[in-house]
């Protein structure tokens, strides 16, 4: 693009524009021509590019850009509830709230936001949240994008409330995939998970690497803190890196769920699958005045950069 990361000017690079709602939505750039977009609508990210401008995301066809409902695909923020394990509706509201931008956050401490294009957004509860979660609390959200196409989402939760609070959380991170019986996750062999197609009954992950051949909705419990999700046809891997997130969601609709879906093609889980840093089977305890971070960072490199290098344990395959 003609620009050295040395004179990039990084709050230039961060631009404000309307998205289909007409609600604003922040575009984050880099030198090399990385891009996100994040809508101030459910503080949700809706694109990843890298440097060829090719999306990272996925976002179905089918989408409804209709607010209050989130899109579907993304990275929508599920809190605080995950799934349909509380009393609130599925993922919590805040996926369905109006979020501000954060001209002025707390700083974030061991983060450096130097060569990075990015912005800060709070959610804080509303009169109306409270009749149905009835705890104060701030919810700051960074999203920065590094001038080597690295997306990091942190997240902080504070208990503003006289009485402590727990809520469960989720990145539902959205990967767009060649082709979902050509992907396979390293990280989460030999882990419990809970799976949601039985009743959350308790099993333990067998044998090898992840692969997909049916519908999968399960939550893997005290996962490693990097995953790798590798696309065999694309030759390329999704590398998730994830701190204060013990869970790991793991979700594709297969044929039968996407048909029933309306804001989702018949077709589209052969192109998305879902891997989302969670806490989730042990909610996040908060007494008055505590803050929780969780700090969730996607990247992608090609599949030879895997798995040593990315010190994944191997022991056992
Ligand atoms: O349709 P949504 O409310 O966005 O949820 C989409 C999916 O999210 C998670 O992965 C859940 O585990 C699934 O059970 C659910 O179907």
């Amino acid at each position: 693009m003609g620009h050295s990361a040395a004179v990039w000017d990084y709050r230039a690079a961060t631009e404000i524009t309307k998205d289909w709602n007409g609600i604003d939505q922040v575009l984050l750039r880099t030198p090399r021509g990385s891009s996100a977009r994040v809508s101030l609508h459910g503080a949700q990210v809706t694109s990843w590019r890298n440097e060829h401008g090719e999306e990272l995301l996925f976002t179905s066809s089918k989408a409804i850009f209709k607010a209050p409902k989130a899109i579907r695909g993304g990275i929508p923020m599920c809190f605080p509830q995950f799934g349909n394990c509380g009393s609130l509706e599925q993922h919590g509201f805040a996926r369905n709230r109006m979020w501000a931008i954060d001209e002025n956050p707390p700083p974030l401490p061991g983060n450096d936001s130097s060569g990075k294009s990015f912005i800060d957004l709070v959610l804080k509860s509303s009169e109306e949240d409270m009749k149905c979660w009835p705890h104060s609390f701030e919810f700051r959200l960074r999203v920065a994008l590094a001038a080597d196409g690295d997306l990091t989402l942190i997240s902080r939760v504070r208990n503003i409330n006289g009485k402590p609070f727990s809520f469960s959380f989720a990145y539902h991170t959205y990967l767009l995939v060649s082709d979902i019986s050509e992907i396979r996750i390293e990280g989460l062999e030999t882990l419990d998970y809970l799976d949601n197609l039985f009743k959350k009954e308790r099993f333990t992950e067998q044998g090898d690497a992840i692969t997909f051949e049916s519908e999968v909705d399960r939550v893997y419990l005290s996962s490693p803190n990097i995953i790798a999700v590798l696309d065999h046809e694309k030759k390329r891997t999704f590398v998730i890196r994830k701190e204060g997130l013990p869970d790991v969601a793991v979700w594709n609709p297969w044929e039968k769920k996407s048909k029933s879906m309306v804001d989702f093609g018949d077709e589209e889980y052969k192109q998305m699958l879902c891997v989302d840093g969670a806490v989730i089977e042990k909610p996040v305890s908060l007494k008055p005045g505590e803050e929780w971070t969780g700090r969730l960072q996607l990247s992608v490199v090609p599949s030879s950069f895997c798995s040593d290098r990315l010190g994944l344990d191997r022991s056992g395959l």
